[in-house]
């Protein structure tokens, strides 16, 4: 059941549509007439472009937006490290090349649920378990857990140079203002928020930690799956994609870098942290037009489609949103899900099949149980992740293959209740020493608890024969 079906907050109002050109304006007539940089622009604003993609990327690829705002975004002293005391663990600080600690190894790893971080906001809490490429040379992505106990301030921004950020909550609902406007971001929606866009996390109810997932793209831009034989409808459509409007703050201060009514704003650049504090709002775009902007989507509007005859498609049929590589067909990473639905196929084993995949898969839980993989201690538990490698085998655990083995095949709904998740990319993922040791989470029997004991089915020749195969 989709969350924002009945129950939309006031504060929060969407414009709708994935893709969608989109004009925003907080203050009537803010916005020019007609051009985009007049030589005094309406309401005595500054008019700044946004731009996501190169000025001559092809026209069905061109993104930017303009912004009408108080203050340009460049009036702020020169970015200097974040301070000790709140440095990321995960990420560096300061300019030099930042070693991640990458590891590539060719095992299956289970991660239990993530702990909770009391003491950490986003900037803080943000922590980078896999990554594969160089955000410096805009390719490949990264993969996180986020862990937050606390809002940033009311004076705080942060934004990522590195990349197109979708964030995933498990638990606890995020309100997230953007220069763009505000979006409520709770468990069982997505947002993403695109390169250099400015924000600020908060928690919807403070005290009440927030943990979740989130996949940042260093090149190119999440979008929705090409539907080909399904149709025009179907998977996530289009119109489901939420928008924030125009929605700004008059805290101007002076321009003067005097160090009073400072806001700070920090910058992930090369996945290193650097900070500047400046005496106006970021949040101070009072209107704004383009195709360049955060959005959000409710996982419980994904239309699932799947077998009404036998075995079941590639999960690729689950992808909510897509980041292609210059490959057709091939991507730097996709968000896939996997939402309560009917399993109906006759003389099919019904769970995920034993594989082997060019892919590598992260995956996450966001609530419930996975159909292939036992939950409970040690299992596959809501809050946890999982990483299947470039051609590192898996499937489900021994009691999950039995179980399905045996399993009476009437309709059956599988997942009420849950939701799992897959981060897949064609990239093979180094993991950090913060996903390997310190947070502490690592399964270290996963493999044996999953598949030590596998029963051999095998009949043998002689049945096999005598059944007229294998000859
Ligand atoms: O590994 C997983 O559980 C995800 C998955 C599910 C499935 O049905 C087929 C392939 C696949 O990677
Ligand atoms: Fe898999």
């Amino acid at each position: 059941m989709p969350v924002t079906k009945f129950d939309i907050p006031e504060k929060y109002e969407y414009k709708n549509g994935f893709d969608s050109y989109i004009e925003s304006e907080a203050v009537p007539s803010a916005l020019p007439t007609a051009q985009n940089s007049p030589q005094k622009p309406p309401l005595g604003l500054y008019a700044e472009k946004l731009s996501g993609t190169a000025f001559t990327a092809p026209r069905h690829e061109n993104k930017q937006s303009w912004l009408y705002r108080i203050l340009p975004s460049c009036a702020h002293p020169p970015f200097e490290d974040v301070p000790d005391s709140e440095k990321n663990e995960s990420l560096g600080q300061g300019g030099e090349v930042f070693k991640t600690g990458l590891k590539y190894l060719p095992n299956q790893l289970r991660w239990d649920p993530f702990d909770f971080d009391r003491g950490s906001d986003w900037v803080r809490g943000l922590h980078l378990v896999a990554a594969a490429g160089d955000p410096a040379m805009k390719q490949g992505c990264a993969m996180y857990v986020y862990a937050v106990g606390k809002s940033m301030g009311d004076k705080e921004a942060f934004y990522s140079a590195d990349g197109e950020i979708l964030i995933v909550p498990q638990t606890g609902a995020l309100d997230i203002r953007t220069e763009f406007g505000w979006l409520l971001v709770r468990p069982m929606e997505i947002c993403v928020i695109p390169r250099g866009v400015r924000y600020q996390v908060r928690l919807v109810e403070e005290g009440k930690p927030a943990r979740g997932y989130a996949l940042e793209l260093f090149q190119g831009r999440f979008v929705l799956p090409e539907l080909g034989p399904i149709g025009s409808n179907g998977l996530a459509n289009a119109r489901d994609f939420q928008i924030p409007v125009a929605s700004f703050d008059e805290d101007c201060g002076t321009t003067a870098f005097d160090g009073a009514n400072v806001y700070t704003i920090t910058a992930k650049f090369n996945n290193a942290l650097f900070r500047t504090l400046q005496p106006h709002t970021p949040f101070d775009v009072v209107a704004w037009h383009g195709n360049y902007y955060p959005y959000k989507y409710d996982l419980g509007r994904f239309n699932t489609i799947g077998t009404i005859s036998y075995d079941h498609p590639d999960p690729s049929i689950f992808t909510v949103l897509s980041g292609p590589s210059d490959k057709p067909g091939t991507s730097i990473a996709d968000f896939v899900i996997f939402p309560p639905r009917w399993l109906v196929g006759e003389d099919t084993f019904r769970p995920p099949w034993y594989h082997r995949n060019t892919m590598s898969e992260f995956m996450g839980l966001i609530k419930g149980d996975y159909d292939a993989k036992k939950g409970g201690e040690g299992g596959f538990i809501p809050g946890g992740a999982s990483l299947h490698n470039v051609m590192s085998g898996h499937g489900p655990d021994v009691d999950s293959y039995e179980g399905a083995r045996n399993a009476e095949l009437k309709p059956a709904k599988v997942g009420e209740g849950s939701c799992a998740f897959m981060f897949e990319s064609c990239l093979m993922m180094g993991v950090t020493e913060w996903g390997l040791k310190t947070c502490r989470k690592v399964q270290e029997q996963y493999n044996e608890r999953s598949w030590g004991g596998v029963k051999v089915h095998w009949k043998g020749v002689k049945i096999e024969c005598e059944r007229g195969r294998g000859q």
